[in-house]
């Protein structure tokens, strides 16, 4: 929701349609936040020993410097032999077959994209242009589904960066994210809604309510609504709710709004003919305007959808300005990062208890980040579990996200992640 705002405040012209004006309960915040430490009952020093702190600088992190050495490029190191050998086979040269050309001819461009460095014109098209205000259309999108059914993972892969943390476990999108993505004269902006869920396992219920009340709210101010289910999850273990939410969704056509159902996680799907009969299932739904079978997390599919969305943009002004990652913005993904690496390593409910604070952020004279968080838990007993033998959970959390950091904001990263009691 932070990133919302910040990113809003970026325009200054007024957002043509109010989007989602509910309040969200906020799990976290991005401001730096005051250390309340001194009022809570103090911690002896073994407590709150060292292993407990991760400082990013205590360990071997390769810096972009040491990075952006001049690179010699790699030689192959390919046997020739083999690799004559590989030819002869794939160029078939004795049965001019017109299945066994277009096979070798894929297979070469394969191989030769494997070998080859990312050519001038490629790094070109990443650049983007100034596209002219009368010239620009825009689309807003809002994905629902319910818990799990991998809206983040999809928001993540169409915009290219990390804006909702993502997990195993369920109900991890605890605010509203946007995410952007500008391509040519089109910009998409994809607000990823909390789950609509009727059971509240693992959130407290004020929370809960909250979310469901929000997601319900902001459901009939996207210009497109992707209405997204975990297919296999349906096959193997079909939940009524989930199909009456994709019925209630597609039981009429909108007004304004279009409709599309996306079958997710396909990749998980092992007999894809499974995948023809879930069709058939939801086919007569007016509502929606068209089926997608995607893997939001493998990609497959997604281009597709991509195309499509682009193919709905109408001709609008931008709300939002393609170049810049304000900090505001910075701050967010530092935390979600954060939060998925937790998720990753912590598998039992303590990531839902702890509290997630942001408390220092500093741009240094070198032009790296100096980012401090604390990670409060409640209890004692789960402060151990995150810290680990000798830190070595937090130290774990902390490196890869430390690593994650750097590579997203290219630059150097200095993460210091506190793990204290209540
Ligand atoms: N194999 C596979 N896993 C997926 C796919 N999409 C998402 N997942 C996994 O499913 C889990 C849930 O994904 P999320 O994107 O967090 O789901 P969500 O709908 O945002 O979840 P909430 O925040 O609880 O509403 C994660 O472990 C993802 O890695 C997919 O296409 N294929």
């Amino acid at each position: 929701m932070k990133a919302l705002r910040a990113l809003r405040t970026l325009s200054s012209k007024p957002r043509k349609t109010p989007l989602n004006p509910t309040f969200f309960h906020r799990f976290y915040a991005a401001q730096p936040q005051e250390d309340d430490s001194s009022h809570t009952p103090s911690l002896s020093d073994s407590e709150n020993g060292s292993d407990s702190v991760f400082d990013s600088t205590h360990y071997d992190i390769p810096t972009i410097s040491s990075d952006s050495k001049p690179k010699i490029p790699q030689k192959p190191t390919w046997n020739t032999k083999y690799r004559s050998k590989a030819d002869e086979l794939i160029d078939q040269k004795k049965k001019p077959d017109d299945l066994i050309f277009k096979n070798s001819s894929l297979a070469k461009k394969l191989l030769e994209a494997a070998v080859c460095l990312p050519s001038d014109d490629e790094d070109e098209e990443d650049e983007e242009e100034v596209v002219k205000e009368e010239d620009q259309k825009a689309l807003s999108v809002g994905i629902i589904g319910a818990p799990n059914a991998g809206k983040s993972a999809l928001t993540n892969y169409m915009v290219g960066t990390k804006v909702a943390a993502v997990s195993r476990k369920t109900n991890t999108t605890t605010h509203e994210v946007l995410g952007v993505m500008t391509k040519g004269d089109t910009q998409i902006c994809f607000f990823d809604t909390p789950g609509i869920t009727l059971s509240n396992r693992g959130c407290p219920y004020k929370d809960f309510k909250v979310r469901v009340e929000s997601a319900w709210s902001s459901v009939n101010l996207y210009d497109v609504l992707i209405v997204i289910f975990d297919v296999h999850r349906h096959l193997t273990r079909p939940d009524a709710r989930v199909i009456g939410l994709i019925k209630r969704m597609g039981a009429e056509s909108h007004p304004i709004q279009k409709r599309v159902l996306c079958m997710n996680k396909i990749d998980l799907v092992e007999k894809k003919k499974d995948l023809l009969t879930v069709a058939e299932q939801f086919k007569d739904l007016p509502g929606y305007e068209r089926h997608f079978m995607i893997s939001g997390l493998k990609g497959s599919g997604v281009k597709d959808l991509t195309q499509y969305l682009m193919d709905q943009a109408v001709k609008r002004s931008w709300e939002e300005d393609p170049f810049i990652m304000t900090e505001e913005v910075m701050k967010n993904i530092s935390l979600e990062v954060v939060r998925e690496r937790l998720l990753d390593h912590v598998h039992q409910e303590i990531p839902y208890g702890i509290e997630h604070r942001l408390m220092d952020w500093k741009e240094l004279r070198d032009g790296s980040l100096r980012i401090e968080q604390h990670l409060i838990t409640p209890k004692l007993s789960q402060r151990k579990i995150l810290v680990g033998k000798k830190g070595c959970k937090i130290g774990r959390i902390g490196m890869e996200a430390n690593e994650e950091l750097r590579s997203i904001f290219k630059r150097d990263v200095h993460l210091i992640l506190q793990v204290r009691l209540k």
